[in-house]
Formats: structure tokens, sequence, C-alpha cells
């Protein structure tokens, strides 16, 4: 398929090469979605929000309840999320998956798929059991079938969960070869006492899921609902032919559990780009993925895939909407 690929980058109306990067962009398009005339429209944005019990174990600068008022945010239409959402003309739903607090009664774009309030503090005990973690997956699968149903071709998955760097850096260390400490960054803003405690929670959690036989607990030991949802949306989207925009250091956990659980995922998903996390570049590296822009974001929120985007189009009109050298009556002279 390179071949092809090149080939048609190369008879277009312009010089050899001479949109640079973006056509190296414009082959990762064509090789997500298996052919020439890919497409980043329509496409989705579904955020995944979760608490995680470890916020209580003083490894975020910010307490759970947070979640609660940014998903009420996000529903008012005013958060980084709807804003960049609806700069990149990118339609956005927001699920609970697992938030903590009363449950939320919201416009068309939200679902209430609550599995549980918040999961377990990960410091002393599994965070998720099994049966927790494929009923999560199984919602973010069928945001993924939902969405494809209705003719989408470009997905992303954000996250919105007070606390959820910490399970982010943990399954880095479990699936990659990166050491804990160099997994865990301040997330939210940490200060050096709660980095500290993020440290020391982080590896004891990494080395209790290392000892578990059977990877889907490990993973889930040490996991979250929004992540394990963004996993399954991730391998149905893949499985489907979508192209997966990925965001940040969050979005590239799920990524790695659903590579790991579904083996070949990789090959739908772009990275959009390397969040200042410190952990993100190995884990993106791991994944054998080079992200878009390397703009020091650490939001979350799908913040970052939604930077990107409009790349993505750019890489799209190229492929599709660019007349050949041929048609314009021009001889190769490059
Ligand atoms: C106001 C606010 C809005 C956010 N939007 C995304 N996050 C991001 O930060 C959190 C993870 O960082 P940590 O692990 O350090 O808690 C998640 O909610 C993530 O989505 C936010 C965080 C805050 C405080
Ligand atoms: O990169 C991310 O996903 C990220 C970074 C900081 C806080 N929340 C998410």
């Amino acid at each position: 398929m390179i071949d092809e690929i090149r080939a048609h980058l190369d008879a277009l109306a312009k010089p050899r090469g001479a949109m640079g990067r973006l056509e190296a962009l414009a082959t990762e398009l064509v090789l997500t979605q298996g052919r020439i005339d890919a497409r980043t429209a329509p496409r989705r944005i579904v955020l995944f929000a979760g608490d995680h019990g470890c916020a209580g174990e003083g490894v975020s600068a910010w307490p759970s309840e947070v979640t609660q008022m940014m998903v009420a945010t996000i529903l008012s239409g005013r958060a980084t999320s709807n804003a960049l959402a609806a700069a990149a003309d990118c339609p956005l739903r927001l699920v609970d998956v697992g938030m903590m607090g009363p449950r939320v009664a919201g416009p068309d774009f939200f679902r209430d798929a609550r599995i549980g309030d918040g999961s377990a503090p990960l410091g002393t005990g599994p965070a998720l059991s099994v049966a927790q973690f494929d009923a999560a997956w199984a919602v973010g699968a069928a945001e993924a079938d939902a969405a494809i149903d209705a003719g989408v071709t470009l997905l992303i998955a954000g996250e919105m969960g007070i606390g959820n760097t910490t399970p982010a850096a943990c399954l880095t260390a479990l699936l990659t070869a990166l050491d804990p400490d160099a997994a865990v960054g301040r997330g939210a803003g940490a200060d050096d006492a709660v980095l500290a405690t993020k440290r020391r929670i982080v590896a004891s959690a990494v080395a209790r899921a290392a000892g578990v036989g059977d990877l889907r607990e490990a993973i889930a030991s040490v996991a979250g609902y929004e992540i394990a949802a963004m996993a399954g949306f991730y391998a149905t989207g893949a499985r489907r032919g979508a192209t997966l925009l990925l965001d940040g250091y969050v979005a590239t956990a799920a990524a790695l559990i659903a590579e790991r659980l579904a083996p070949g995922s990789v090959r739908a998903m772009i990275a959009g780009h390397r969040s200042a996390e410190p952990g993100h570049g190995a884990a993106l590296a791991a994944l054998g993925l080079t992200p878009v822009l390397d703009w020091e974001m650490r939001l979350g929120e799908g913040s970052g895939a939604l930077v990107a985007l409009p790349l993505l189009d750019a890489a799209a009109a190229l492929l599709n909407d660019v007349v050949r050298l041929d048609q314009i009556g021009a001889d190769r002279a490059d």
C-alpha cells in the first residue's frame, strides 16, 4: 500500500514531497483506513468520565469532586473540550462510566452508563475487578459501534477523572519496559509532596499487578472505569476500520491496553500529540507511534487530539481534492 500512496501523492500537481510532513501524515491516515481516499469526516469525540479511589490517597492536587464540576461544565458547553470540539467541527458526547457523586441527568449528548461510584483505591488493592473492567470495556465498545453505525470514520476518545494520571502511569509501567518512577508526572499540577506519594503508590501497585498471573486481571487492578471504556472503544473502532486519533498520556494508556488485549488495534491509531507528562513519549514509542504535535499540552479531555485534528483534515484534503499534474498538462520536471 505504501507504494500506491507514494505514487498518488507524487502524481499531484506539486513537486514531489513538497508538502513535507503533511505527506507523511496523509500516508498514516491512508494506512489507518486502508483506502487512498481516506476521510476525516464524519467524526466524533466521546469523553468518558470516571473517578479514582486513589485520588483519596493523595496522588492528585485536586479532589474527586472536581470531576463532577468539570462534567457539569462540559454539559454546559463551556469546557476546553467543548470549545476545541466546536472549533474543529467535531460533535461531542459525554459518558459517565464510573463517576462518584449523584447521578447526572444531561442533554442528549450525555449518557449515564455508570458501573460503579469510582474505582477502589489502587494503593491498597485492585482498582477494578475483571467483571468491572469488562463492563466498562463494553460501554466503550458500544460507543464505537454506535458512532460507526452512524457513519463516523474518525474517532477521538477523551477522559475526565481526577486521579487518572496515576492509573495511566501504572499501566504504562506495567505494559511497557518503563521504570515506574519515570512513568509518574505531575498530572494536573501535583506539588513535590503529592508527587512523592504518587511515586510510592505507583511503584507498589505496579509491583503487585506484575505478580498477577492473568493479564486482564493485572490490567484491571491498576485501571479505571473511563480508561477501560476507552480501551474497548479503541479496540472496536480499530476492528471496524475507523481512524483513531489519540489524545495524551491517559488515552495512550488505554491504547496500550487495547493493543495488548486486541492485537493489531495500533494499525488504526494516529497519535495527536505528545503530552508534557514525562512517560508519554515512552508509551507512544512502545506503540510505534510518532505524535503529530509536541506542544507541551497536559490537559486530557481529548484536547490534544482536537488541536491536531485540523492537520488531519489538511492531509485528507491533500489526498482527495488536489488535481494531478498530468491533468493540467504539465510534464514532471523533478
Ligand atoms: C479543572 C480540571 C479540568 C481538567 N480536565 C482534564 N483534566 C485532567 O486532569 C485529571 C488528571 O490529573 P491528576 O491525575 O493529577 O488528577 C483528569 O481529570 C484529566 O482529565 C482536568 C483537571 C482539572 C483539575
Ligand atoms: O496527557 C494527559 O492525558 C493528561 C495530562 C495531565 C492531566 N491529565 C491528562
